[in-house]
């Protein structure tokens, strides 16, 4: 193992310096095309206009004799679009296939430019992460790129889920990770036979109320997730990387998609995939803060001044804590209101009503 004093040293002579903090542009939706898709693909300048992050996935989802064909059209694609402030991501295969090799040395190669971050799938422990990040800083070297690449994990394997902390913290180049829960369902061996989101018999039951253990008993399903997301969070937000929700398989089913976008959100996911174009919109309005909670925290930090002691608002204590959790929702809406006109006159418009 390399001296914690080489952690920001270049892995390879004549890479980019290894960036020392992770930029936070909005990616509130990591939008998945495949790029060997041509209805997909010719969606994309449209589409690119509309997301966060848009994200050309060469891994499953792709049949396996169109692996060729998405990496090319990805290239090609990206060559020709004009991205604007709108982030390029790619997933590559999963480190045992055999195009992964193929993937990163074509797309580092032709568009290591153009993109921001390589996804990388069922990462099992920083070991992967080591060898990505070696492999990486040859490929920019050789393509004599300036700007690292920056890698993004996904949170599939039970490996995974027991190395997480390793895993967050194995590079500088670690942008964030998202839970996967298809793969990670299987590679549990969970009963679940669906991508995301609860399931109706995970539930917990009143205690019975007589003889009849049937009679009168309320369920509540449970989240499925949550262990595994609140897990991931601390990971990431203790090695200053970005925590994401992964994909919602029922593309029919927008309310219920709206409410696992939301459990993420409020546990500290910054965005979530959308895999299919009515999924952009939810990531949009769910990890975006509502202007009441924005109105509200700016109030908070304007009534405690310095931001230390006591104060009572509408019957509320408020002190140095919630004023600090007050700040993570004011600073998210003024960088989204930054490029956002209309949501910025949202929040301004709240702001005035409540104060
Ligand atoms: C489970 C674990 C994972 O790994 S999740 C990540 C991997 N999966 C993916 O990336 C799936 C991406 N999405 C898709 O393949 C499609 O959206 C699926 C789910 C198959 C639905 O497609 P389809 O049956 O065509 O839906 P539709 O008829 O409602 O589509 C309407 C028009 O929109 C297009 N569209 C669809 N999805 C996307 C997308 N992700 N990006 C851009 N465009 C998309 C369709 O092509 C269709 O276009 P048109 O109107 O016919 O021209
Ligand atoms: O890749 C995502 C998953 O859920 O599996
Ligand atoms: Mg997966």
């Amino acid at each position: 193992m390399r001296s914690p004093k080489d952690f920001f040293a270049p892995l390879a002579v004549g890479a980019p310096e290894p960036l020392r903090q992770i930029p936070v542009p909005p990616s509130r939706m990591i939008h998945f095309f495949d790029p060997s898709n041509e209805k997909m693909a010719a969606k994309v300048p449209d589409i690119a206009k509309k997301v966060d992050v848009l994200l050309g996935n060469l891994e499953d989802a792709v049949r396996a004799d169109r692996k060729e064909a998405a990496r090319n059209g990805l290239v090609s694609i990206a060559k020709s679009t004009d991205f604007g402030k709108t982030q390029l991501w790619t997933r590559v295969n999963s480190l045992d296939s055999p195009w992964v090799l193929d993937d990163l040395i074509t797309l580092v190669t032709e568009i290591g430019d153009k993109l921001d971050v390589i996804m990388v799938p069922k990462v099992e422990g920083a070991q992967d992460i080591h060898y990505v990040d070696r492999l990486l800083a040859q490929l920019e070297a050789r393509a004599g790129l300036t700007k690292p690449l920056l890698v993004h994990a996904i949170l599939e394997t039970a490996s995974g889920v027991a190395n997480v902390e390793e895993i967050a913290g194995a590079s500088p180049r670690m942008q964030g990770i998202s839970l996967g829960p298809a793969d990670l369902a299987a590679s549990r061996r969970m009963k679940t036979t669906r991508v995301g989101g609860g399931h109706p018999g995970y539930l917990v039951r009143t205690d019975p109320t007589g003889e009849d253990l049937n009679e009168g008993r309320t369920t509540y399903q449970q989240d499925l997730w949550h262990y595994t997301v609140a897990r991931m969070v601390d990971a990431c937000a203790a090695n200053g990387i970005l925590p994401y929700y992964g994909p919602f398989g029922d593309i029919r089913d927008v309310v219920a998609c709206e409410d696992q976008f939301r459990n993420a959100f409020l546990l500290g996911c910054v965005g979530a995939w959308s895999l299919h174009p009515v999924q952009i919109d939810i990531a949009k309005k769910v990890f975006s803060p509502s202007p009441e909670d924005v109105a509200w925290a700016r109030r908070v930090i304007a009534e405690m001044g310095d931001g230390t002691g006591a104060v009572m608002i509408d019957g509320k204590m408020q002190d140095d804590a919630s004023v600090k959790q007050c700040r993570v929702v004011a600073e998210l809406a003024d960088a989204l209101a930054a490029d956002d006109p209309e949501l910025a006159a949202a929040y301004d418009a709240a702001t005035k009503e409540a104060s």
